[in-house]
């Protein structure tokens, strides 16, 4: 597309500038890195929608693509890398969702990295501003040149378009850090795996698939841990949602790490999301549903519900610790659970179902991700439905 003379030009910060060019029918933006005046991005299109955007924030190797894949199929339709684009796109599409990795923000490659001796997880690292300018642009239905950073080279690639989609999903390291992008935010969830879980399954990842020795996983958890305690950890106070994974109560002294205690902590007071909850509403609730109706082997099952506060914030949280033996049966708790937002009886039976072969889909891991990704198409439905119905300024008049 041809690039119109340049219309404005408005100082964004002190690092990027952005200029603009009015149209009829599209809107051009263009910003800029001020160190190099390189042209970055280049918005192309306007439409005339508002994209819903959630935030997901975890550590690597902390299920963020299986909670995406459990997201999108919420919403139905497969999600898979734009089309014709760069193979090795961290980009997701799906009819209704776009999910983008945040590891496409990195200022820094990998060498970029090493030579400053900063890991990934550090601010400096970062571009918080493009990463912000254009959330900010897809919200208001404006289409985005994103760059790429590819995980294969460990290099900056050449930037892909990404137009607004219904559902932006931001995943990544930072998606809360910096206050302007959580602004951008209509829910935002945090995954919290301990220490230990995170072990287990990093080596079961890295060692399996990826040719890892134990010492080298061991290393990097370690060289990461002062950044991911000073950066990411901290953003959990902002989520709406917090699924903390941790190890099980049930065995004594387990470290085996393959029985989790999984905690939904639900924020209370946040418009379009009510918080799910086990027989009464606001009740301190212990239950064990092994019986007749729920088959459980060792080490058993039990639920535990109960109002409580996280960061000052009032919150609800339902707790699952154990492991399902028969996902079938599932629908046995699913009864006991209310507010969740389903659209049929049984449905989060079902969506368990269908991706029983995810990680963590006999556990309370893939359960609350589930009834996350129902709630964050009960908020998606009430957000679209609330601005059809709001009157136009014009017809107020
Ligand atoms: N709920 C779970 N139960 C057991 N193992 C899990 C669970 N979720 C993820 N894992 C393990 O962790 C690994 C990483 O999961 P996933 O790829 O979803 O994480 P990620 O946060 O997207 O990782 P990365 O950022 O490194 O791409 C999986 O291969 C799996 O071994
Ligand atoms: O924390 C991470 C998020 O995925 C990665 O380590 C970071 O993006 C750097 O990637 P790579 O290790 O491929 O250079």
């Amino acid at each position: 597309m041809a690039v119109s003379t340049i219309y404005s030009t408005q100082a964004l910060n002190s690092t990027h500038f952005l200029t603009s060019s009015p149209s009829s029918s599209s809107k051009q933006v263009f910003f800029y890195r001020r160190q190099t005046n390189r042209r970055f991005n280049t918005i192309i299109t306007c439409a005339a929608q508002q994209t819903v955007v959630i935030g997901l924030a975890a550590d690597s190797g902390c299920g963020k693509s299986t909670f995406m894949r459990r997201l999108t199929s919420v919403f139905g339709g497969a999600a898979e890398p734009p089309k014709g684009g760069n193979p090795d796109s961290n980009t997701l599409i799906s009819d209704m969702t776009t999910v983008i990795c945040l590891d496409d923000y990195h200022s820094l490659d990998r060498t970029g990295r090493k030579e400053k001796g900063v890991t990934a997880l550090d601010p400096r690292a970062n571009d918080f501003d493009l990463m912000y300018e254009q959330v900010k642009a897809l919200k208001s239905g404006i289409a985005v040149e994103k760059p790429i950073y590819n995980h294969v080279t460990g290099l900056l690639d050449a930037p892909e378009l990404i137009q607004p989609p219904k559902i932006l999903v931001i995943e990544g390291l930072h998606p809360m850090f910096d206050e302007r992008v959580r602004e951008l935010l209509d829910f935002s969830i945090y995954l919290d795996i301990s220490n230990e879980v995170k072990f287990a399954w990093k080596i079961q990842r890295d060692m399996a698939e990826r040719g890892h020795s134990l010492e080298s996983i061991k290393a990097s958890i370690e060289a990461r841990k002062p950044d991911f305690d000073a950066f990411i950890d901290p953003q959990k106070q902002y989520a709406d949602a917090v699924i903390e994974v941790l190890p099980t109560q049930l065995i004594p002294d387990d470290n085996e790490g393959k029985v989790l205690r999984v905690r939904l902590i639900m924020k209370e007071g946040v418009k379009y999301f009510s918080p799910v909850y086990l027989f009464d509403e606001g009740s301190t609730i212990s239950w064990i549903p092994c019986g007749r109706k729920l088959t459980c082997s060792y080490p058993g099952i039990k639920f535990n519900y109960q109002p409580d506060s996280y960061f000052d914030n009032e919150v609800s949280v339902v707790e699952m610790d154990g492991q399902f033996d028969r996902l079938d049966e599932l629908i046995y708790v699913e009864s006991h659970l209310s507010n969740l937002s389903t659209k049929f009886y049984g449905e989060v039976t079902q969506q368990m179902l269908k991706h029983a072969d995810f990680p963590g889909s006999n556990n309370g891991t893939g359960l609350f991700q589930t009834i996350v990704g129902l709630k964050i198409r009960d908020l998606y439905e009430q957000l679209i439905a609330n601005k059809a119905n709001a009157p136009t300024e014009a017809a107020k008049a």
